[in-house]
């Protein structure tokens, strides 16, 4: 792959639409876009003037292709850094492959995943973390995943890494100086000066590498496992929260089977509800499978919302063991994980009477270091409520703040990497360690936050983040 080519791609999504763009960048983008169109005006093309929009026709010798628009960016103004012709056509299928061909027989190349944007970073246009945000943005669903790439995209996160760089760039450089000079036992390094600069560097690695939690929940959404006893409603609560008929619902216990999932977003923050199969004993096999799964499912949900049919705990209730069994299947579910955010939700509450209501709220309430909540996932009572507390789980916050998160595990790795090197410069610098060695700590240090930027790289790093572009972009 070099990067002299002329490349070409849709920059629009396949299949038809009202508009379809095609974009050719590099240094033939104006000389072969002149060939294929002609303006109604009469214009040469690679004689106007950077980001102009002229009307003309793609022809294929005399044959019309379409009528199209023409824009076209002069290097180094572009998004790419390099000329580039946008030609926006008609979306008609036919219409973007002939176009697509016509460039291809006229000297572009088709262009790989990530290809336009690996190109602006090439071209110092953008830094390696504001590439990966743009990927993140067309993968955003949700209001905050929205807001993090965005705010990585205009660099926030990469001048804050950039900045600690420089200042720790400068003192390695005059450590370094001082081994000119050993002999005559200067230091150009103010030693207390360093040590600030190593502390802060410290706490901003700390607090960055903190955020990742945050960063990673809000980016990929808030797993949320739906379980209990078969029949109890986690289907229909399913329904309910995605309003959309996604799971089968039925009176039959066991119906389902296998686990289901959707996302969807709340107050801007996305949750992938997970519905799982209800747990008892069963003889069934694919039951227990799917049983099985839902304790896999339960691992790697954060918020487990455990249902249970309140009409059957009033039940047991009248029976006098007085939803004994209710508290202890809890206590188990507690006791087994107890690292979740547990939501413990009486279902059906649309069947009871009003004392009977009354009497469940203060059991409930007994039960200590969990939520509850009383719904009906059939009439949507307390709906609001659940959606409500699972907001509550999460750290909005951070996002509100301006403070900077990290999202991306590429940069999390590099972070920790970072923050090892910088405690062993510490502890050189407390073992008052020669400057030649402390040297080669800080060095590595600059290695990873380089890493996160760009300002460090090599071909398998580039190559593994644009390979998970799409093409076109
Ligand atoms: N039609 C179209 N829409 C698009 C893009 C594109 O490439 N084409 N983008 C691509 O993903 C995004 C916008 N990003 C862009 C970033 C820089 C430049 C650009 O021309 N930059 C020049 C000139 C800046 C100026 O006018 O001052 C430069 O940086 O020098 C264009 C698009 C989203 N929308
Ligand atoms: N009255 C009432 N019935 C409900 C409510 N929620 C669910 N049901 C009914 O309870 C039955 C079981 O509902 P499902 O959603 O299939 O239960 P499930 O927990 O997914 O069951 P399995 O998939 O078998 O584990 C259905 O007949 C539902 O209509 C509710 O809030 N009130
Ligand atoms: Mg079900």
């Amino acid at each position: 792959m070099t990067h002299t080519d002329t490349i070409v791609a849709m920059a629009t999504p396949a299949g038809a639409g009202a508009i379809a763009v095609i974009r050719l960048s590099g240094p033939e983008a104006l000389s072969i876009a002149s060939t294929l169109f002609s303006s109604v005006s009469g214009k040469n093309l690679a004689n106007q003037k950077t980001h102009t929009v002229h009307l003309g026709h793609i022809k294929d010798g005399d044959k019309i292709i379409d009528e199209v628009l023409a824009t076209i960016f002069k290097n180094p103004n572009s998004y790419t850094g390099e000329d580039v012709v946008e030609i926006s056509c008609h979306g008609s299928n036919y219409i973007q492959q002939e176009i697509i061909q016509l460039c291809l027989r006229n000297g572009c190349r088709m262009a790989q995943a990530g290809e336009f944007t690996l190109r602006a970073f090439l071209h110092g246009k953008i830094d390696l973390s504001q590439a990966e945000a743009v990927a993140d943005l067309i993968a955003s669903d949700s209001a905050a995943s929205h807001q993090l790439a965005v705010q990585q995209m205009r660099g926030g996160f990469s001048s804050e890494i950039k900045k600690l760089r420089e200042e720790l760039l400068n003192f390695a450089s005059l450590i370094e100086l001082e081994l000119d000079f050993a002999e005559e036992d200067v230091e150009f390094a103010n030693r207390e000066e360093f040590q600030k600069l190593i502390s802060k560097i410290t706490l901003v690695l700390k607090r960055l590498i903190d955020s990742f939690a945050t960063g990673n929940v809000l980016k990929n959404g808030i797993p949320v496992a739906i379980v209990g006893e078969p029949n109890v409603g986690k289907s229909t609560l399913l329904n309910a929260l995605l309003n959309e008929e996604r799971a089968i619902v039925s009176d039959i216990a066991g119906t389902t089977r296998d686990t289901i999932e959707d996302e969807i977003s709340i107050g801007g923050i996305g949750f992938r509800f997970i519905d799982t199969a209800g747990i008892r004993d069963t003889e069934d096999v694919i039951e227990g499978l799917g049983i099985r799964k839902t304790f896999e499912k339960i691992e790697q949900a954060q918020v487990v919302i455990y249902l249970f049919d309140a009409q059957k705990f009033q039940v047991s209730q009248h029976g006098g063991q007085a939803s004994s069994k209710f508290q202890v299947e809890i206590e188990t579910i507690k006791n087994k994980y107890p690292l979740k955010n547990l939501i413990i939700v009486a279902n059906k509450v649309d069947t009871l009477s009003e004392v009977e209501l009354k009497n469940l709220n203060i059991t409930l309430s007994a039960i200590e270091r969990s939520t509850h909540l009383l719904l009906s996932a059939k009439n949507g009572i307390g709906l609001k409520e659940l959606e409500t507390q699972l907001l509550e789980f999460v750290n909005t916050g951070a996002l509100r703040s301006n403070e900077t998160i990290v999202t991306n595990s590429r940069h999390y790795d590099a972070l920790l990497k970072a923050l090892e090197e910088i405690i062993k410069v510490q502890e050189g610098i407390d073992a008052n360690l020669s400057g030649d060695l402390l040297a080669i700590d800080i060095r590595q240090a600059l290695y990873y936050f380089g890493e996160i930027t760009g300002q460090v790289s090599n071909d398998e790093l580039l190559g593994n983040i644009f390979a998970n572009f799409c093409i076109g972009k």
